[in-house]
């Protein structure tokens, strides 16, 4: 007897019982969800790994945890982890695996959403951009060269995550197939039938499988199968009665789960940065909770779409770089009044951890970087064109340059003189999505989609014309998420098409890494001008090694700046755009940050730099800016008023 009991103290040590298998199920008789043959409920937040350093995944999910959370939502987003076919990227910040076991080890239970299409304010939703490589392909259905790819990553990923799902001893208790799909106009059910074989194929027939639509019949109608199991998502101010009694058209029984209650909302640049009431969500949190309803917390930590991440919305607006989303903690982690009010809501409804809450860290202010400018991208072409010019008649876009992300130089000539002011047009809009416009080297205007198609130039003929184009992330929800990059359609002079174009395709990650970008000798104090070509600028700074618990997570701000892209020590912060609002400062984690060597800070302004007049420079505060005063030529979205029903 004694040789059993150590035996068996053995195995829970480990974690196995002697008792019941680990099993998590849909109880149709009871309308819940069991675990290990008990009643569960989960109380779930949502997290996006690939917007928060590696390093400060425990601190957010402890967090979380301390806030009477039991599970977590998240999305996994295959653009992130295949950036081109058949080259698979699981590590630093993106081991998925390792974010897993911290959440286990943390103690909360993994809402797996793996897509393949997530929305999710990533660029087209999560998925990659080499699908696009099909002109005409039709994403999101049984398109059998979009279903192809899907099955080789589906393929690739499941099969990494079945040894984490909770039967088999790790954290993940359900998982949900493609996101929102009656949102979709293709409204193809094989497609989801196809992606239900596809993940019992990969997971097993035990792991609860789910879909999320909209609280309406209009959503749940193409959004649902019933081999599937149907939630819905709605948000404060949306009629909690009704909105599950949506979901029981699709599910007469069973657990009623709220996939996702916001928390905030997301931003779009030259929109206001969208706030919502700690008093709103937690009386929202409190209804659904008080009909039994499993609830996700839409987000419970926003985070920030570094680099060139974001997504964008219909008609075309940008997502900015902070994702704080007003969430209950801050895109830097820290705690809110929305966080301690949500916890007080929970504690009405289970037991909330004893223990000191991980607090909000620490914010440094390193001052102020002087910039040296560098050179223009028309300079540096030869040192940001790794594979070289592409010469064609008409104009290619980034796919076709086998380009995802950033920027390409357009490179043409004035065909006749144009002494006098000569529109150089867009007429089919096809700028995608921002376009900073040259003459022999001048700077001479903006094209930008949706907002402004047509320049004037002046010259010679030949004279040089170069038109950078940025991708600012394409359309991540609603029909045309298929959204291609760079001169998308012909460019005219007066009334010709502009023809013979010389293409660059420009990897400026890459060149800052090897440090290829050099200053220039300065030239004469140049007069101060509306416009510059787009043109690099570096700084750096030393952090001393001396002054304990540095270095900290801190702020940059850009005065005066107006638009571009930030690189720290190599690595893509993300877009600045003070001119346009709602985000003046940009968040800067601490582990990107060094006191063993200077910290190089180097931009690229597209627009002007304030650097005309005198010495210029950047700032490192303490304090976030995310609610500047913005222009208000922009629309707010219908949907978020309507279907979302805030207040
Ligand atoms: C303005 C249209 C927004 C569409 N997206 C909506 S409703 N959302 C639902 C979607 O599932 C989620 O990924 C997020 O994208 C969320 C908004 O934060």
């Amino acid at each position: 007897i004694m040789s059993l009991l150590r035996f068996g103290s053995v195995l829970l040590l480990f974690g196995c019982s002697l008792g019941a298998p680990r099993s998590f199920s849909v109880d149709y008789k009871n309308d819940c969800f069991r675990k290990d043959g008990e009643e569960f409920r989960y109380i779930s937040g949502s997290i996006h790994y690939s917007r928060i350093p590696r390093v400060y995944w425990k601190d957010r999910l402890l967090k979380m945890y301390m806030a009477g959370l039991n599970a977590l939502q998240m999305y996994i987003p295959w653009s992130f982890h295949e950036e081109s076919p058949g080259r698979y990227n699981f590590s630093g910040d993106r081991d998925l695996g390792h974010f897993l076991q911290v959440a286990q080890d943390v103690g909360l239970l993994v809402i797996l959403r793996p897509g393949p299409y997530i929305c999710a304010e990533w660029d087209m939703g999560g998925l990659p951009a080499w699908l696009l490589n099909k002109k005409d392909i039709v994403l999101r259905t049984s398109d059998p060269d979009y279903l192809a790819a899907v099955d080789r990553w589906m393929g690739k990923l499941l099969s990494l995550m079945k040894p984490y799902l909770y039967q088999n001893g790790g954290p993940i208790i359900t998982v949900q197939v493609e996101n929102e799909y009656g949102s979709y106009f293709a409204c193809d059910i094989n497609y989801l039938r196809h992606l239900y074989k596809l993940f019992r194929s990969h997971l097993g027939n035990d792991v609860v499988l789910f879909t999320t639509d909209g609280p309406g019949i209009s959503y749940i109608k193409c959004g649902t199968i019933k081999e599937v199991y149907a939630t819905v998502d709605f948000g404060p101010g949306v009629d909690v009665t009704a909105a599950f009694e949506a979901q029981r058209q699709a599910e007469p029984h069973g657990p009623l789960v709220n996939s996702e209650l916001y928390t905030g909302w997301l931003d779009h640049w030259g929109s206001p940065h969208f706030v919502l009431s700690s008093a709103i969500v937690a009386k929202a949190l409190d209804k659904v909770l008080a009909t039994g309803a499993n609830v996700n917390m839409y987000m419970f930590i926003g985070g920030t779409t570094f680099g060139y991440w974001n997504g964008a919305n219909d008609p075309y607006s940008p997502q900015p770089t902070s994702y704080d989303f007003d969430a209950p903690l801050t895109e830097a982690g820290d705690l809110t009044e929305k966080y301690f009010a949500i916890r007080e809501v929970i504690r009405m409804y289970r037991k909330i951890p004893e223990g000191p809450v991980p607090p909000s860290t620490p914010k440094y202010a390193y001052g102020t970087v002087v910039m040296k400018k560098l050179q223009t991208i028309s300079d540096a072409l030869e040192k940001l064109s790794f594979s070289g010019p592409v010469k064609s008649e008409y104009p290619q876009t980034f796919i076709e340059l086998n380009q995802a992300f950033g920027f390409v130089l357009y490179r043409t000539a004035l065909p006749v003189d144009c002494s006098a002011p000569t529109p150089l047009s867009s007429p089919l809009n096809g700028v995608h999505d921002r376009a900073y416009v040259s003459v022999n080297g001048v700077a001479v205007g903006i094209l930008e989609r949706d907002k402004a198609i047509t320049v004037n130039v002046t010259g010679k003929a030949g004279s040089q014309v170069d038109i950078l184009v940025e991708s600012m992330g394409r359309i991540n929800y609603g029909h045309n998420i298929n959204d291609f990059k760079g001169l998308v359609t012909n460019m005219t002079l007066g009334n010709e098409t502009l023809k013979g174009w010389t293409m660059y395709s420009l990897n400026i990650d890459e060149a800052i890494r090897q440090g290829l970008l050099s200053e220039t000798k300065p030239t004469a104090s140049p007069q101060p001008a509306a416009l510059s070509p787009p043109t690099f600028y570096k700084g750096s700074f030393i952090i001393p090694d001396c002054i304990p618990d540095l270095p900290q997570d801190t702020y940059i701000q850009l005065p005066k700046w107006r638009k571009g892209q930030i690189w720290i020590n190599g690595f893509n912060l993300g877009r600045y755009w003070p001119s346009r609002g709602p985000q003046v400062t940009l968040f800067v984690p601490a582990n990107i940050l060094s006191t063993a060597a200077p910290n190089n800070v180097t931009v690229l302004e597209l627009e002007e730099a304030p650097c005309s007049s005198g010495p210029c420079s950047v700032v490192f505060t303490a304090t976030p800016i995310l609610n500047a005063t913005v222009q208000s030529d922009h629309k707010q979205h219908g949907r978020l008023f309507v279907r979302d029903g805030f207040l």
